[in-house]
């Protein structure tokens, strides 16, 4: 196996803001340091509440253009027994390197996201994840994140490098099954959600 970074079809560092990105700036208008930023969508299997299979995963606003989250594995996140299941901590990854999107007042979805398993995660651990956002280039917002077992100074135990592509509210209503989107469009805390993305819904 080779340790080769993926690149793109320009030969480029994929993962990697290319030369010429811009430096991230967290919006005027973004959460101050320490809020809670919620969930997205109730449904959500990263954030939701209504989801009871879900991470439950809670972000915070960091500093900058940063996020902090907590998710805590449960006996449904097996994947070995007694383990966390390898794609639930790529999706608590990908829930909050999406969470930094709150920041920047964008709505983006994963492009393309690279994983390193450093630790194995037991049933039981509280995972300590931040995120931030290493720069932007047209619409391809660009972010690495890291996990922590137990504590936010505790062992690494994933660490991850992301590209997400900047989309409008349309990707969601004309790819998502129509009975949620319906549901969404007539909850008015959905409403809310897509506002403080700055988004007309
Ligand atoms: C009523 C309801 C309200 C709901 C309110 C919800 C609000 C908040 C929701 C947040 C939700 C977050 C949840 C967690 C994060 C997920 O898990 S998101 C789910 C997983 N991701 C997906 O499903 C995405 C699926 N892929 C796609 O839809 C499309 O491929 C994409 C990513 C939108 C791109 O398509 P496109 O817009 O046609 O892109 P295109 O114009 O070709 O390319 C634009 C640029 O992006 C680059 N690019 C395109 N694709 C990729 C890629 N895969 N990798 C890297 N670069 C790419 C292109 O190279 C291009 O770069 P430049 O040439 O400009 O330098």
């Amino acid at each position: 196996m080779s340790g080769a970074t993926a690149t793109d079809s320009t030969g480029g560092s994929a993962l990697t803001p290319p030369p010429g990105a811009e430096t991230p700036v967290r919006h005027p208008d973004a959460p101050e340091p320490g809020t809670p930023l919620g969930s997205h969508y109730e449904q959500c299997f990263g954030c939701g509440e209504a989801q009871s299979h879900g991470l439950h995963l809670e972000a915070r606003a960091g500093e900058g253009v940063g996020v902090t989250a907590e998710f805590t594995v449960r006996p449904a996140h097996q994947g070995a027994p007694g383990l966390a299941h390898g794609g639930v901590l790529v999706s608590a990854l990908d829930e909050t390197l999406g969470s930094v999107q709150w920041l920047l007042r964008t709505i983006a979805v994963t492009g393309r996201l690279e994983t390193e398993f450093v630790r194995p995660v037991p049933v039981g651990t509280t995972l300590h994840l931040r995120a931030h956002c290493t720069g932007v280039s047209g619409r391809k917002i660009y972010s690495s994140a890291e996990g922590r077992i137990g504590s936010p100074d505790g062992p690494v135990a994933v660490r991850a490098r992301a590209v997400f592509v900047e989309v409008q509210l349309e990707h969601f209503t004309k790819n998502g099954r129509p009975e949620e989107i319906k549901a969404a469009l007539d909850n008015p805390d959905q409403h809310k959600v897509v506002r403080a993305f700055e988004v007309n819904p």
